[in-house]
C-alpha cells in the first residue's frame, strides 16, 4: 500500500500555530533525526513555533519562548472568577476545586487566573521593588531586618526585601519610593484575603472542615511579603535560587515577564510561563506533612536570564514557630494510613533547613526526611 503524505515536511512561516487534530492524528514532529507522532487528544491543542519567532531573536530567547509555551500547556491554570462573583454556582465552584485538588496532588503547583488582586496594584508593587533595588547599598541597608543580599560565595545570586504581613503595620520602610508603606498595606490586605480563600479550599479538599486551616494558622503574623531581584546570569552560572521546597503552608508568586521559575516533576524541570494577569501558587512542606503526602510540596528553582535583571514578588503563608507539625489524625487514625512523618516543631525545622543550606543533602527533596530523622532521633 502506498504511504499517504497529507502534507510534506515543512515549517510554518508565521509566528506560531495552534492545531486541533481529529482522532486519526497524523501530525508528526521532527526531533533529533526522528519523527515523533503527536498523539491526538480531544481536549488538547498542539502549539508550534513558526519561522518568524525562530528568526526573531537569539537562540536563547527562542528557547525561552518555546519553554514558556510548553509550560503554559503543562502547569494547570485555574480560573477563580467564580469565587469573586455574586453568583451562587455551587457546581461550578466544585469543579474548580477539583482542578485545584488535582494540581496540588500531581504538581504541587498551579496558576490562578482571575485571582481578584488588582493588576494595577501588582504592577505598582513590582515598580516599587525595582526602585528600591536600584538604590545604593547604603540606602538599602537602612532597613537591615528586611533587606538581604546573597554573598558571592553563596549559590544564591539575588537580593530581597521581606516584610511580615502583621497587623502592627510596617514601622521601618524605605524612604524611596515614598509610597512604599501604602503599597505594602494594600498588598497585605489583598493577599491576606486571597490566602483565606485558598486555605478554606485546601481544607475542604483534604476532607477537613472549611475553617480548619484558618484555625490552625490563626496566628497570621508569620505571613510575609518578599520582593526579589535576581542579578543577570553570567557566562557559566545562571542559578537564581537553587532547587528547594518552601517550608510553610503555601506560597503565591508573581514573576515579571522574563519568567525563570521552574518546577520539578518526574525528574524534569518545567518552566512556569510568566503571565501578567496570573499568580503562581505552590504547596509548602507544612501542608505536605499535615496531609500525609496527599498534597505535594514540589521542588522548584529560579533560573536567571542573561544580561537582564529579573524581579518577582512572593507571599509566604507560614505558621508560628511553636506549631507542632505532624500528619493529621484525619489521615492516620480515621483513614488508617501509616504516618509518613513523625512530628516536629516548625521552628526547629526552619533551623535545620538553615543549617543544611551550606551542606545540602544530595537531593533537596530529601531535606524534609532528614529533618524528620534528626528531630525525632
Ligand atoms: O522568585 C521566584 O519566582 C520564586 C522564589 C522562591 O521560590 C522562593 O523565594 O522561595
Ligand atoms: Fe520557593
Amino acid at each position: 500500500m502506498r504511504t499517504q503524505h497529507r502534507k510534506p515536511t515543512h515549517e510554518d512561516p508565521g509566528c506560531f500555530t495552534i492545531v486541533y487534530q481529529d482522532e486519526v492524528g497524523v501530525l508528526q514532529v521532527h526531533k533529533d533525526d526522528q519523527w515523533i507522532p503527536l498523539v491526538p487528544s480531544k481536549d488538547k491543542l498542539v502549539v508550534n513555533i513558526g519561522d518568524v519567532i525562530q528568526r526573531l531573536r537569539t537562540a536563547l530567547r527562542v528557547k525561552r519562548i518555546k519553554e514558556n509555551i510548553m509550560a503554559s500547556l503543562d502547569i494547570p491554570t485555574i480560573d477563580f472568577s467564580l469565587f469573586f462573583s455574586s453568583e451562587e454556582n455551587v457546581e461550578g465552584k466544585k469543579k474548580v476545586m477539583e482542578q485545584m485538588g488535582e494540581a496540588c496532588s500531581t504538581y504541587g503547583f498551579f496558576q490562578i487566573a482571575n485571582h481578584g488582586i488588582p493588576l494595577d496594584l501588582l504592577s505598582r508593587t513590582m515598580d516599587m521593588y525595582k526602585t528600591f533595588f536600584a538604590c545604593s547599598d547604603e540606602e538599602k541597608l537602612l532597613v537591615p531586618d528586611s533587606y538581604f543580599k546573597s554573598t558571592q560565595s553563596s549559590a544564591e545570586t539575588y537580593e530581597h526585601l521581606a516584610y511580615r504581613l502583621s497587623s502592627s503595620g510596617f514601622p521601618v520602610c524605605p524612604k524611596n519610593p515614598p509610597h512604599f508603606k501604602q503599597v505594602l498595606e494594600e498588598m497585605a490586605s489583598h493577599f491576606t484575603k486571597l490566602g483565606v480563600l485558598l486555605e478554606g479550599i485546601i481544607s475542604e479538599l483534604l476532607g477537613l472542615p472549611p475553617d480548619f486551616l484558618a484555625n490552625y494558622r490563626s496566628d497570621r503574623s508569620r505571613n510575609s511579603l518578599m520582593g526579589l531581584h535576581y542579578f543577570p546570569a553570567t557566562e557559566d552560572e545562571n542559578t537564581g535560587k537553587p532547587a528547594h521546597e518552601d517550608p510553610g503552608c503555601f506560597t503565591i508568586v508573581y514573576q515579571d515577564e522574563l519568567g525563570g521559575l521552574q518546577v520539578q516533576k518526574d525528574d524534569q524541570w518545567i518552566p512556569i510561563a510568566p503571565c501578567k494577569d496570573k499568580l503562581v501558587v505552590n504547596i509548602g512542606d507544612v501542608i505536605q506533612v499535615l496531609s500525609n503526602n496527599k498534597f505535594k510540596s514540589a521542588t522548584h528553582r529560579v533560573i536567571r536570564p542573561r544580561e537582564l535583571n529579573r524581579y518577582s514578588c512572593a507571599v509566604f503563608y507560614n505558621v508560628h514557630g511553636d506549631k507542632w507539625i505532624e500528619p493529621l489524625t484525619r489521615f492516620t487514625k480515621e483513614i488508617g494510613e501509616s504516618p509518613k512523618y513523625r512530628g516536629f516543631l516548625f521552628r526547629e525545622y526552619l533551623q535545620l533547613r538553615l543549617r543544611n543550606r551550606t551542606h545540602p543533602p544530595d537531593r533537596p527533596e530529601d531535606l524534609i526526611h532528614i529533618t524528620h530523622y534528626s528531630i525525632s532521633n
